[in-house]
């Protein structure tokens, strides 16, 4: 493939892969499916070893890399942590066929920006690369060039290459005015993310607007989005301001965007594309100038392909995406943060315990935290508000974790075969869940007037719902 001049127009993307075909299913998936702007050139330099692509990076500037792991020679980890080394700015897509998931977790682990799995799939690796381009473009234009740490942040703990590799994005993201989408399992901390995203960035003066999309029912939604003006239908006894109104400013955090009806779709990608919405039943449009992050634990492109998310929207929102790894991918982090919240737990309940033993960080590290970072967090919770002397012992979290299995799936009376401490602890949590839930329901989701009924102060109501019900996702 010819070399050209290099301008800021092309973007060069290196492919270091040695198997014919799959550069020529690379070569038609980029010319078919990779969405460009207009004057945009995709320029495509090939190595088949990565000694090659060694060279390559010294000749000229490359804007991505896509390695595929297997190589002639030097392997495509090993051309990963040399490129980490050099230049962090460059992001590096790694290819591993399937069925080799360690492969890929072990790529993840060593700082690459993203995988993906032979066969290819033609609009899963579109979609990924086009993500990857957009990711590089606002490096190159923001960073300095960098080697070795980027910047970590107090409020999200972590020490693995991905959670840094999250870190230099939020940097990134925070930076330019630009849609962000936050991908990962529940209680990975994507909120978290967003928040440090806002705080960072240039509407941090202003609210940041959480719109949970589950929460809606079909016929409420729009109002619910967009507002509403007195008389727009029959109850609309006046005019009521939508959560996007409420965001002007700030930032929007648009919470499981995968759950929003497709006709809302269409409306959002219109506030996206003109800056502008328009309340239900009014005539006028409205400016809209906020920042918009949207989150999701589902694979969108797969709701792409069922019809059931728009294809605008989806390449719309991925322009900037955070892939934030599950917990059990990055297991380095478990000891942090689980001292980090033992810490935080002993001060809130005022007890003194300054030691989590060896064996139990071992149990810890060996859980596959199916609730991800947020589990973590409850089970350390209950670990402080259990303990009895200054140290959290292994028996303890082996106690926590079976606990949080049986837990899952306990139905009716099975508190009666766990200890006393933990059936009591366990029959609370229901009482506390479902109360909660009746009192709600009541009010139609009402805080306020669920809180007075129950007698007791908003805060703290809120305080029990977010432990509570939140869990239940
Ligand atoms: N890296 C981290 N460091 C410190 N705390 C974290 C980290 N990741 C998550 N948490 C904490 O875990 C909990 C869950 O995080 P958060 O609500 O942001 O997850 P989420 O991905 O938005 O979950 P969901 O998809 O269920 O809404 C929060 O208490 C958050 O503060």
């Amino acid at each position: 493939m010819s070399i050209k001049p290099v301008t800021d127009k092309i973007f060069t993307i290196l492919l270091v892969e040695d198997n014919g075909g799959d550069v020529e299913v690379f070569l038609r998936t980029v010319e078919a499916e990779l969405p460009r702007e207009a004057d945009e050139q995709v320029d495509l330099v090939i190595a088949a070893r990565a000694e090659g692509a060694l060279k390559v990076l010294e000749d000229r500037r490359i804007d991505l890399v896509i390695t595929e792991v297997r190589l002639p020679g030097m392997s495509g980890i090993e051309l990963l942590q040399r490129i980490q080394a050099r230049d962090r700015r460059i992001p590096v897509i790694v290819i591993s066929r399937v069925g080799t998931v360690d492969t890929a977790v072990e790529a993840m682990r060593c700082g690459a920006f993203d995988y993906v799995t032979k066969p290819f799939e033609r609009l899963d690796l579109a979609a990924r690369i086009h993500r990857a381009m957009r990711i590089s473009e606002i490096l190159f234009r923001y960073e300095p060039p960098q080697k070795g740490e980027p910047q970590t942040f107090k409020e999200l703990i972590g020490v693995s290459p991905a959670i840094r590799n999250v870190t230099a994005l939020i940097e990134a993201a925070a930076r330019v005015q630009s849609t962000t989408l936050i991908i990962g399992e529940t209680g990975t901390g994507k909120e978290l993310i967003a928040r440090a995203i806002h705080e960072r960035s240039a509407e941090r003066d202003g609210p940041f607007q959480v719109v949970d999309c589950t929460t809606f029912s079909e016929g409420t939604v729009e109002s619910e989005l967009f507002g509403h003006v007195r008389g727009a239908f029959t109850g609309a006894v006046g005019d009521k301001l939508g959560l996007i109104e409420r965001g002007i400013g700030g930032t929007l955090f648009l919470d499981e965007i995968g759950d929003l009806p497709l006709p809302l779709q269409a409306k959002l990608l219109r506030v996206l594309e003109e800056g502008e919405m328009r309340a239900v039943g009014s005539v006028q449009m409205k400016k809209v100038s906020a920042r918009f992050i949207a989150a999701t634990n589902q694979e969108l492109t797969e709701k792409v392909k069922r019809n059931e998310f728009r294809k605008d929207l989806f390449f719309r929102l991925n322009v900037m995406a955070i892939r934030v790894p599950p917990l059990r991918e990055r297991s380095q982090d478990i000891p942090l943060l689980a001292r980090h919240f033992m810490s935080r737990y002993t001060k809130e309940f005022g007890k003194y315990v300054n030691e989590l033993h060896p064996s139990a960080v071992t149990e810890l590290v060996a859980y596959p935290w199916p609730g991800n970072v947020r589990e973590l967090r409850n089970v350390m919770e209950r670990a402080v508000m259990l303990a009895n002397g200054d140290r959290i012992s292994q028996e303890d979290v082996i106690g926590l974790l079976q606990f949080t299995d049986q837990a899952k799936r306990a139905q009716g009376d099975d508190y009666l075969s766990l200890p006393y401490a933990k059936a009591k602890e366990k029959v609370l949590e229901d009482f506390s869940r479902r109360y909660i839930k009746s009192k709600l329901d009541h009010h139609q989701g009402n805080v306020t007037h669920a809180a007075q009924e129950a007698g007791l102060p908003r805060s703290y109501f809120h305080e029990i719902m977010r432990r509570y019900l939140r869990d239940e996702k």
